[in-house]
C-alpha cells in the first residue's frame, strides 16, 4: 500500500494516510482462552479502538499463527508449550512485531515463589509508607508438612496456596489453616504464607504499560486471638475479591469497604514501576493489603498475568490508549501523528469522551 502525509488540526501535526485518503490502519492479534475473550474483548473495546485505527483481530487457536495475519502486535495470555514455540516461531518471522509480553516473563508469575520473590528485590525508597511480601515457606512433599524445623517458624493461622498459578480452578483453590495439624491433609505441592490481618479489603492494583489504577475490593476477614483459639482445622475458598456477599451477617463487614482508606497512588505507582521495569510485562496486576497491626505497611500477596481489565472503570480507554502507542512506538516513521497522541490535551479530551461513549453503550446495553 502507498502512503501520502496529510495536515492535521491547526498545530502542524501531520499523519499518514493511504494514496486513497485513508489514515493507516493497525492490527493487534489476540489469543486468549474463551471465557478470557469473552470478558475482555467487550464491543465498547472493540468500536472505541477501531475509530482509533486499530482493528481487534482473534488468532484462530485451530491453524498455526505462521499462516495468520499480518498484525502490527500481538497479545496474548495462553498456556503450553506448544503455544510458546508458535510465538517463538512468529518472533524469528517478525522480528519487528512487539508480543504482549515475552512468555519468558510471564513465566515467573506461574509460580507464587519467584511471582513476590521478585517484590523482595525492589529497591525503592520506603518512606512514610513501607511495603513487603508475607513470611512463607514452600513445600515440595507431605513428609515436610510435619518437620518443625520448616513450618515451626510459622505463626497460624497460615494459607496454603498451590504452588503453580496456571489460571486453573484448582491454582485458585486455597485453605486458610488454623492450627499445625490440619496442615497434614494439604496436598503439595504448595506454599505456606503467614495470613496477615488487613480489614477484609484488598487492594488490587492493575497496570497497563505507563498506567496504574488502584480499586479495593473484599478480602476474607480478620482472625483475632479469640477467634484463632476457637477454630478448628482449616477452611477453604477460592477467589474471594469476585465473590458476592450472600451471609447476612457479612453484609455489614463488608458496608466498611466504602470507608476504607486507599493508599497513597504515588506509593502503589512507585512499586507499579519497579514491578514493570523488574519482570519485562505490561499488562498485569497486583494484590496489596495494608497490615492493621502497623498501619502504614503493605503487603503484595500476589500477582496475576492479564487479569479481568474489564472489571476496571474505563478499561476500553486505557486498553485503547496502549494499544495505540505500541502500534505508534513501533512505527517510528509514524511518530508525527503525534499531534493526536495520548498525550495532547486534545486528545485527552478525546480520550473523555471515550469513556462517556463506552458508558453509553453499556447503558444502551
Ligand atoms: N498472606 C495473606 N494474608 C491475608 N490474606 C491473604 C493472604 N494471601 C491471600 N489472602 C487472601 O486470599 C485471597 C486469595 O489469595 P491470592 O490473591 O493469593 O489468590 P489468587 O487465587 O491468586 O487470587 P486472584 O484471583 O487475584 O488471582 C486474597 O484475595 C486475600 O483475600
Ligand atoms: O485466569 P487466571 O490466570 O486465573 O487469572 C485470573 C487472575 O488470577 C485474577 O486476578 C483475575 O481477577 P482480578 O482482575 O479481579 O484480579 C481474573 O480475572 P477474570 O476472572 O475477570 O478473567 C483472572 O485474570
Ligand atoms: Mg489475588
Ligand atoms: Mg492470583
Amino acid at each position: 500500500m502507498r502512503f501520502v502525509w496529510q495536515a492535521i488540526g491547526d498545530r502542524g501535526g501531520i499523519r499518514r494516510i493511504t494514496m486513497a485518503g485513508n489514515p493507516r490502519r493497525f492490527t493487534v492479534g489476540y489469543a486468549l482462552a474463551p471465557k478470557k475473550q469473552q470478558s475482555f474483548i467487550q464491543p465498547s473495546l472493540v468500536e472505541l479502538a477501531r475509530r482509533r485505527g486499530i482493528d481487534l483481530v482473534p488468532i484462530d487457536g485451530t491453524r498455526p499463527l505462521a499462516e495468520q495475519g499480518p498484525f502490527d502486535c500481538l497479545l496474548h495470555k495462553l498456556y503450553g508449550e506448544d503455544w510458546k514455540a508458535q510465538l517463538d516461531d512468529f518472533a524469528t518471522r517478525n522480528p519487528g512485531v512487539p508480543i504482549v509480553d515475552p512468555p519468558l516473563a510471564i513465566e515467573r508469575l506461574h509460580n507464587r515463589i519467584s511471582m513476590l520473590q521478585v517484590v523482595s528485590e525492589l529497591e525503592i525508597p520506603q518512606n512514610r509508607e513501607t511495603f513487603g511480601i508475607p513470611s512463607q515457606v514452600v513445600i515440595y512433599d507431605s513428609g515436610t508438612l510435619s518437620n518443625s524445623g520448616v513450618v515451626g517458624a510459622l505463626r497460624f493461622p497460615v494459607i496454603a496456596k498451590p504452588l503453580v498459578a496456571d489460571g486453573s480452578a484448582k491454582s485458585h483453590k486455597m485453605s486458610l489453616v488454623f492450627h499445625r495439624d490440619a496442615l497434614l491433609k494439604l496436598k503439595p505441592p504448595l506454599v505456606l504464607q503467614e495470613f496477615v490481618n488487613h480489614g477484609g479489603v484488598i487492594f488490587k492494583v492493575y497496570v497497563v504499560g505507563d498506567y496504574v489504577q488502584c480499586v479495593k475490593r473484599k478480602s476474607l476477614p480478620d482472625v483475632s486471638e479469640e477467634k484463632l483459639e476457637c477454630s478448628e482445622g482449616s477452611v477453604t475458598f477460592s477467589q474471594v475479591s469476585n465473590m458476592t456477599t450472600q451471609d447476612p451477617t457479612e453484609v455489614e463487614y463488608y458496608m466498611h469497604l466504602d470507608e476504607a482508606e486507599m493508599p497513597p497512588l504515588s506509593f502503589v505507582t512507585e512499586i507499579a514501576k519497579g514491578l514493570r521495569q523488574a519482570m519485562g510485562l505490561c499488562l498485569f496486576n497486583f494484590d496489596v493489603i495494608r497490615d492493621v497491626k502497623v498501619g502504614n505497611h503493605y503487603v503484595v500477596i500476589d500477582i496475576n498475568y492479564f487479569p479481568g481489565y474489564a472489571k476496571m472503570p474505563c478499561y476500553e480507554n486505557v486498553l485503547t490508549d496502549f494499544f495505540w502507542n505500541i502500534v505508534h512506538e513501533n512505527k517510528g516513521q509514524d511518530a508525527e501523528v503525534s499531534a493526536i497522541s495520548s498525550n495532547d490535551k486534545d486528545s485527552k479530551l478525546l480520550v473523555g469522551n471515550h469513556c462517556k461513549m463506552a458508558e453509553d453503550m453499556e447503558n444502551d446495553g
